[in-house]
Parts: C-alpha cells; sequence; structure tokens
C-alpha cells in the first residue's frame, strides 16, 4: 500500500508569520541556518537527556553530529541531525502551529502592528522565529524525521504558501533531515550550496554549538604509497572527507576547575585576535532568577581605537551556545567598553532584536550584575595589576563618574591622578584627602594635556608654597569627570586656574593700592581680559590669566576648538602678582605720570607672559620680541655702565 500524502492548512497565524518572516528577514537571510542548526542540536539535547534513562534509544547510532549537505545540480540544502526526532502528531504540533508560549503575546502584538500597518522586524524580532525562516531561503521544504524508538518515519512538505503535507515515509536512522529547495532568487543574492559560505555562516553563527556541525567536503589529493607517502609523478585523486566546520569551544560552560591558564587565554586569543594574553579574567556563573553565565576578560593593552565613536564592543551574546551577536553594546555600559569574551544567556529569545535588546528585563538585569562584578573585581586587584589596568584603561573608567550615576562613589573611588607630589606615581583620592594639611579645605586640581607645564603653571605657585597637593588631570575627560565630581568625602574640588583658591585673605590695601593702576591697564586690554586683579595663584611669577568658577577652562576651549567647535571668544582674568618688585615699578611710573607712553606696553607684555606661562601662543609675536629686546638693552645697559 502507497502512503497516501495529507495535505493540511497551517494554523492562521502560521501563515500571517511567514510572510512577516520572508519579507522583514530577507536581508539577513543567512540566519536561517543558525535557527535550523539550533533546533538541530536541541533535538541532540533532548536524546542526549532521553538516553541516560533510557540507553536503547540511541542503538549503534551513538556518536552525534549535525550534518550540512549542498547539493549544488539539485539546488538543495540539507541539515540532518541524529536527535530526537519527532513522531507524526509531534510533527502536526510542531511544523503547522505556533506552540510557544510567547504566541498569545506574539499574536496580540501582530494584530496591533497590522492594524497600524506597521510590520516591523523588530517586532518579530521579540519572538523566536525559528524553524519557519527556512523559507526564507528556500521555495519549498521538507522534513524527513523519525522519532527515537519508532520505526517508521514521517516526511513533511511546504511550499510556505499556505498548506503543507504530511505521509508516512522511510529513514535509515533516528532524527531529523531538514530539506531546503534554495530559491532561485536567493541562490542569486547568495550561493547556499558554496562550500566557504556555509563554512563562513557556521563559523560566525553556531561556532560554539556543542555538537559537530559538519560536511562532506570534496578535496583533490595526490596519490599516496602505502605508508601514507605521496608519490612521485603520481596523479592526483579527488576525495571526500566529512570536516568538522565548527570549533564547539564552549569553554564558558564548563566548570572553572575543569579549564587550564592556557585554554582560556587561548580562547581569548580566538575571540578577540589579541595575542597578547590578557591582563585578567571572570568566569562568572549566575543562577535563579537572572541565569547567565560569563567569561570576560580584561586586555593587558588598550586598542588604539578606544576613543573612537565607531569603535566595536567586546562582548559576544550567546544563548544556549548560540551566537546571537557580537559587539554587544547592551550589556555593557559604554565605560567598560574595554571588556572583551562572552556572555550566554540561556533564557534570552534568540531572535531578539538590537533595537529590543536595551529594554528587555533579562538583558538589563545581566548588565546591571555584569557591572558591579567588573567594579567589584577592581577595586579587589592586586595594586601592581590595577597599575597595568589603569595605565590602559584609566580613561575609559573615568567616564563612567559622570555616565553612570549609579555607581558613582565606587568608580569615584577607583579612579587615579598624577599629582604634584605622586611622583608620577597613580595617587587615589582617598590617599589625597588622608594626606591633606590641615588648614586645607579643598581637593584642588589643573587640567591640561602637557604634564610638564602644568607642573610649572604659575597657578600652582601659591598653593606649593602651602605645600598643597594637585591633581594634574590630563585626560579630555577630566573636564567632563570635574563637572560632575564636585566633591569627594566632604571636600569640595576645586580649580587651581578658576576661581579663587580660597587659601589667603586678601589683602585689601594692597588691592587698593592697585586699583587705578589695574583699572588703567584693564584699558589698554579691554579686547582680551574681562578684569585685571591682583593674584591669589601667584608667588614667583609676575603674571598669570584665569577664569571665573563657572568658566570654560583653557583646554576645555582647546579640546572643544581641536574638535572643530566654534568656540565664542572668552575673555579671561588677567591676574597679576603685587608682590613682584616689577609691579612696584609699573606702579611707580603710573604714580609719576598716569599717561605714560610704556604703560600701554608693560600692559600687553604682562599679558603676553601669561600666556606664554601656560604654554599658549603671543598674539604679535614681533611686537612682544621688540619689546623684550628694548627691555633687555636697557637693564644691561644699566648693569654695563
Ligand atoms: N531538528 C528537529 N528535531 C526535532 N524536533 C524539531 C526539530 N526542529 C524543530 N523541531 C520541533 O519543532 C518545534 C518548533 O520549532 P521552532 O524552531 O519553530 O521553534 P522552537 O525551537 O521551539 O523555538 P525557537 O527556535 O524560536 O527558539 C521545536 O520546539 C521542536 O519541538
Amino acid at each position: 500500500m502507497t502512503p497516501k500524502a495529507e495535505t493540511y492548512e497551517f494554523q492562521t497565524e502560521v501563515k500571517q508569520l511567514l510572510n512577516i518572516i520572508i519579507n522583514s528577514l530577507y536581508s539577513n537571510k543567512e540566519i536561517f541556518l543558525r535557527e535550523l542548526i539550533s533546533n538541530a542540536s536541541d533535538a541532540i539535547d533532548k536524546a542526549s537527556f532521553q538516553a541516560q534513562t533510557d540507553p536503547d534509544i540511541l542503538g549503534d547510532d551513538t556518536e552525534f553530529k549535525i550534518k550540512l549537505a549542498a547539493d549544488k545540480e539539485n539546488k538543495t540544502l540539507t541539515v540532518s541531525d541524529n536527535g530526537i526526532g519527532m513522531t507524526k502528531d509531534e510533527v502536526k504540533e510542531n511544523l503547522g502551529t505556533i506552540a510557544k508560549s510567547g504566541t498569545a503575546a506574539f499574536l496580540e502584538a501582530l494584530e496591533k502592528s497590522r492594524k497600524e500597518d506597521a510590520l516591523t522586524p523588530e517586532l518579530i524580532g521579540q519572538f523566536g522565529v525559528g524553524f519557519y525562516s527556512a523559507f526564507i531561503a528556500a521555495d519549498k521544504v521538507t522534513v524527513v524525521t523519525r522519532a527515537a524508538g519508532e520505526q517508521s518515519a514521517t516526511r513533511w512538505e511546504s511550499a510556505g504558501d499556505g498548506s503543507y503535507t504530511i505521509e508516512e515515509t522511510d529513514k535509515p536512522g533516528r532524527g531529523t533531515d531538514v530539506i531546503l529547495h534554495l530559491s532561485p532568487k536567493v541562490l542569486e543574492d547568495e550561493d547556499f550550496t558554496e562550500e566557504w559560505t556555509i563554512r563562513r555562516i557556521v563559523k560566525r553563527h553556531s561556532d560554539f554549538v556543542r555538537y559537530p556541525v559538519v560536511m562532506d567536503v570534496e578535496r583533490e589529493e595526490p596519490e599516496t604509497d602505502a605508508d601514507g607517502n605521496p608519490v612521485e609523478g603520481g596523479e592526483k585523486k579527488k576525495v571526500v572527507r566529512e570536516e568538522t566546520l565548527n570549533s564547539m569551544k564552549a569553554i564558558w560552560a564548563k566548570n572553572k576547575n575543569e579549564i587550564t591558564d592556557e585554554e582560556y587565554n587561548d580562547f581569548y586569543s580566538h575571540i578577540c585576535h589579541d595575542w597578547n594574553p590578557p591582563l585578567d579574567r571572570m568566569h562568572i556563573k549566575l543562577e535563579g532568577m537572572t541565569e547567565y553565565t560569563a567569561l570576560l576578560y580584561i586586555p593587558s593593552q588598550a586598542p588604539f581605537d578606544l576613543f573612537s565613536p565607531e569603535r566595536q564592543h567586546g562582548v559576544q551574546l550567546y544563548s544556549r551556545r548560540v551566537f546571537i551577536m557580537e559587539n554587544c553594546r547592551e550589556l555593557l555600559p559604554e565605560y567598560l567598553r574595554f571588556i572583551r569574551g562572552v556572555v550566554d544567556a540561556p533564557d534570552l529569545n534568540l531572535n531578539i532584536s538590537r533595537e529590543l535588546l536595551q529594554q528587555d528585563a533579562l538583558v538589563r538585569n545581566i548588565r546591571k550584575n555584569l557591572v558591579k562584578k567588573i567594579l567589584e573585581k577592581l577595586e579587589n586587584m592586586d595594586g601592581d595589576t590595577f597599575e597595568k589596568f589603569y595605565n590602559e584603561f584609566g580613561a575609559v573608567l573615568k567616564e563612567g563618574v559622570y555616565s553612570d550615576f549609579e555607581n558613582r562613589d565606587r568608580l569615584t573611588k577607583l579612579i587615579r591622578y598624577k599629582t604634584t607630589k605622586s611622583e608620577d606615581k597613580w595617587r587615589s583620592l582617598t590617599e589625597y584627602v588622608n594626606d591633606m594639611k590641615s588648614d586645607q579645605n579643598h581637593i584642588y586640581y589643573i587640567t591640561g594635556d602637557n604634564l610638564s607645564a602644568m607642573l610649572n603653571s604659575p597657578h600652582l605657585e601659591a598653593l606649593k608654597e602651602k605645600d598643597y597637593e594637585v591633581l594634574l588631570m590630563t585626560d579630555p575627560v577630566d573636564e567632563f569627570v570635574v563637572q560632575t565630581l564636585t566633591e569627594f568625602e566632604g571636600k569640595t574640588l576645586q580649580s587651581a586656574e578658576k576661581g579663587d583658591l580660597d587659601i589667603d585673605e586678601t589683602d585689601e590695601k594692597q588691592s587698593e593700592t592697585y586699583a587705578d593702576l589695574f583699572t588703567k591697564i584693564q584699558g589698554y586690554l579691554d579686547e582680551t581680559v574681562k578684569s585685571v586683579k591682583p593674584s591669589s595663584h601667584l608667588k614667583n611669577s609676575v603674571s598669570c590669566l584665569s577664569g571665573d568658577a563657572y568658566d570654560m577652562s583653557a583646554y576645555m576651549e582647546k579640546l572643544l576648538k581641536a574638535s572643530g567647535q566654534t568656540v565664542p571668544q572668552s575673555k579671561r582674568i588677567l591676574e597679576l602678582n603685587t608682590s613682584h618688585p616689577v609691579m612696584e615699578k609699573i606702579r611707580q611710573i603710573h604714580e609719576n605720570s598716569p599717561d605714560d607712553e610704556s604703560l600701554k606696553d608693560y600692559s600687553h607684555l604682562l599679558y603676553d607672559l601669561a600666556v606664554i606661562a601656560e604654554g599658549g601662543k603671543v598674539e604679535n609675536p614681533s611686537r612682544f620680541n621688540k619689546m623684550v629686546g628694548d627691555l633687555m638693552a636697557g637693564a644691561i645697559g644699566s648693569k654695563a655702565a
């Protein structure tokens, strides 16, 4: 008796789903292979699980594998497994309906978006597409499956057009063959029968599937003698060998004590393409409501593009060893973008779209937990390792101080600075505060890009005389850090170059003596400075430029200009050291003859000296040159006379 094929209609929702899948996932069509391999791997999991209690179900077929077979002539690609297989009833249930837990929600969303006429890929992304994704690449799909322990097999076939047929058939062994009759249109775009295409897709999406994904490959090999050595002048012959395409090395799924350091490092090189051993690693398994496994590494060297906005993130997302995506920004905040590795979240929906990942409660919980673990790791690092880490990634970590409100306190304790007293060593804010002078009220800092210019900045003269330590902030990100980090352990942060230093009482009498002269100088420099005042910063130098407490710092202005932004010309304050002998002499000139010609020149010179002291360029170098030349001639002349 020839078995008769029965025809069934797909559940209405499946029809809708098929349309959506085919239309919206076409641009990402290679994922069908990942879905089918993942189903095959699940089916083998089930067989392997069942065999624990009923070993007979496996018979002789105990070597689990997933086999891919491409037939160029017939334009088919077959994914076979020796997993659990399906009975006829199971086939009907699984491959004709949507029987997943999320169905109700899916249908609701589908209905809603249909009304709004917006069937977006994101919508599909929320729900597994699974088996039906086969229709992205195939215009007909045949499934031949035999359940473990059954004798007969079932053949399912559909062109994805609303109905499918089922009939009884024969199949030599347990498991499932999914035969894709690839559509000519798809083949024009990408040839899924091509060995290298298949290899690439398996490597990319299914490398860590725990069963071998194999394929027969044909190679030309030289003729060999009985010992296996090539025969000289012998003919080449074609041989077919079964090759495993995936590495299966999901070492994160193993127990820590089963993995050697070498294996950990090999895996790091494999996924990061970095041949230097990592600086440190974390192998985390979290169970309970939020379940995930993570194998994360801190590289020993920062990549060259760490600060480029286009830079890829280093964490790959997997779900039950099936690759979901690389460069998963949603799993870690930007300030931890140097972390590389893998996160495997078994409960994650396989097809979740990038757009929706961020809102996914599971992903959010994982992220929160990972941040906690990474900060713990950094807090407990030994001094040497932390120093190496900080040299490479400190500037990135600092971004967290202003971007991660929740962890700000912990991050603030982790950041380090070189200081006027640290002699090239990193100092923490805690160390700074512990060593503060008894009469010191603030944490002083200065920003800039040139460490030696900062160390010798005239702005620090008064602070140095007081023996106060000053943080030398040399990273562009520090400008943003100080905008958020206004205090630490009750001590306010105070710029050494902006605002009042709050160290000495200003000498009212001195200020009065100089008031007229300063108004005069201000008049000459009105276009460039907003005021002239006695300095609280200077001890040895005669002049410097500073800003009001809320002004943009000179370094910030430089940064913005460098990034191509138009920065409004901001006027600064010219601070003059009234204890300097030069000032006293200029004051005398002014007192004797308030309109003396030389006062204008001296005003410009005082301003130029302040510009030079902070590493800037004088506006009129030749005038500067001439004035200094004349002054030197006068000074040397009086000495020589
Ligand atoms: N190779 C296979 N062997 C045995 N059963 C299979 C196989 N492929 C699919 N199935 C069955 O068909 C069902 C539906 O598969 P489908 O891929 O659509 O959804 P899923 O695997 O449940 O979910 P998803 O793939 O979205 O995670 C599966 O749950 C499984 O029971």
